[in-house]
């Protein structure tokens, strides 16, 4: 594997001959002076880096504990942090001659992301969307097809962010040859969860920098939601080192873990492979995947991205959970606190923030990646939960 036991590429041959030539491309541009050039000069004109850290004084005093920070990925163009990897894809995409850009989607955030990107540099785009996910996300659905993707919808299984995925990779296989997979998250078969991770680590390099030239010194915890893993990678990776620095991933346990309706995959479940690839996955005694759930699009995935298997593994991450109640409620307070409506799948992370920061000394400090804005949720949480 590439991440401990973990990773790897469990794929037909024809396609392990394809992601060999995207290992090879992507290994020559990553230090190409004139692609990371033309990346960074998108990531601060297009996107708008470095994304904001900014502290919730409002909330902390409420809570009354540690200093609560956020890093605002939510602010970037197209207000999620998938951007940070889609551009990257795409600019490989273009360097390879690929004629498409195709991705799953759940929460539209990547999609909207792929869309964008591809627009930029001049690729068509197909979006897998799960029929289920393209009714509750629709804001995200409109703004795919005016930037001119063609949204595909997938009826098939649960109709939500796995059955995309499978269709998305079917798609791939037909024509590998002038379409690249962009996927979603630091998922899929080698190189994919290395490549996504890569073009994710300037969340953390910015954060690690910001925090100390504003405050002298590291944050005691970092927290981000997981769903495949990329925020959360984005986010981490800068820190690993730090042993100082306590990290925490955090999965949704939706209904209750007793019940089957979550995604927690690093709390319950167990090696296995999907999509190409190995690690934790929930799954039956047959090795096929369960059907999961969440009140978050994004994070409804049954797999979870190899590089966390090996940090869960090695005790380095903390991998804990918030419900679908209190994420919702996360989502409530720090909208009238602090005026920020996050994504419903940056709002786990921002509930097992609170509850953690309760019981710390005010001297201590917590950074949540805040990967995405709520803009996309408003109608579904205003529907299903009313104003609270
Ligand atoms: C690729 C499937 C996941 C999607 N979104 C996942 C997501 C996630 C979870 O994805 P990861 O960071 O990869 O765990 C966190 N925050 C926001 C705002 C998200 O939109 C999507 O389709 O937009």
């Amino acid at each position: 594997g590439y991440f401990g036991d973990y990773g790897g590429s469990f794929v037909p041959p024809e396609l392990q001959a394809i992601l060999d030539e995207i290992t090879v491309a992507y290994n020559e541009i990553k230090d190409d002076p004139a692609f990371v050039a033309e990346l960074t000069t998108l990531m601060k004109d297009f996107v708008g880096r470095p994304s904001a850290l900014f502290h919730c004084k409002n909330l902390s005093d409420k809570i009354g504990g540690a200093q609560i920070y956020l890093k605002r990925e939510d602010l970037n163009h197209t207000g999620a942090h998938k951007i940070n990897h889609c551009l990257g894809e795409a600019l490989l995409a273009k360097r390879m001659g690929k004629k498409k850009l195709i991705a799953e989607t759940g929460a539209g955030q990547h999609g909207v992301a792929l869309a964008t990107a591809a627009v930029l540099v001049g690729l068509e785009c197909d979006i897998y969307m799960g029929i289920i996910d393209i009714e509750k996300e629709k804001p995200n659905v409109t703004r795919m097809k005016i930037l001119g993707a063609n949204v595909i919808p997938v009826t098939r299984g649960t109709q939500t962010l796995k059955d995309a995925v499978d269709a998305a990779f079917e798609a791939y296989l037909a024509d590998p040859v002038t379409q690249l997979y962009a996927i979603g998250s630091v998922v899929g078969p080698h190189p994919f969860p290395m490549m996504v991770r890569d073009f994710q680590k300037i969340i953390g390099i910015e954060a690690r920098a910001q925090f100390q030239e504003k405050y002298g010194t590291l944050p005691n915890h970092i927290v981000a939601c997981v769903g495949g893993g990329s925020n959360a990678m984005g986010l981490f990776t800068a820190f690993l080192e730090d042993k100082s620095v306590k990290i925490h991933g955090v999965e949704p346990s939706g209904k209750g873990l007793e019940d089957g309706k979550h995604a927690a995959t690093l709390t319950l479940g167990k090696p296995g492979t999907l999509h190409g690839f190995k690690s934790y996955l929930l799954q039956d005694d047959a090795g096929e995947p369960l059907p999961v759930y969440s009140v978050a699009s994004g994070l409804d995935y049954p797999g979870v991205g190899p590089q966390h298997s090996l940090l869960k593994d090695i005790e380095r991450v903390e991998y804990v959970t918030a419900g679908d109640e209190e994420t919702i409620d996360a989502l409530f307070e720090l909208s009238r606190t602090e005026g920020i409506i996050p994504a419903i799948e940056s709002a786990h992370a921002v509930a097992y923030a609170m509850t953690l920061a309760k019981d710390l000394p005010k001297e201590e400090s917590i950074l949540i990646n805040l990967s995405g804005r709520g803009d996309k949720d408003i109608d579904f949480v205003v529907e299903n939960y009313g104003k609270k």
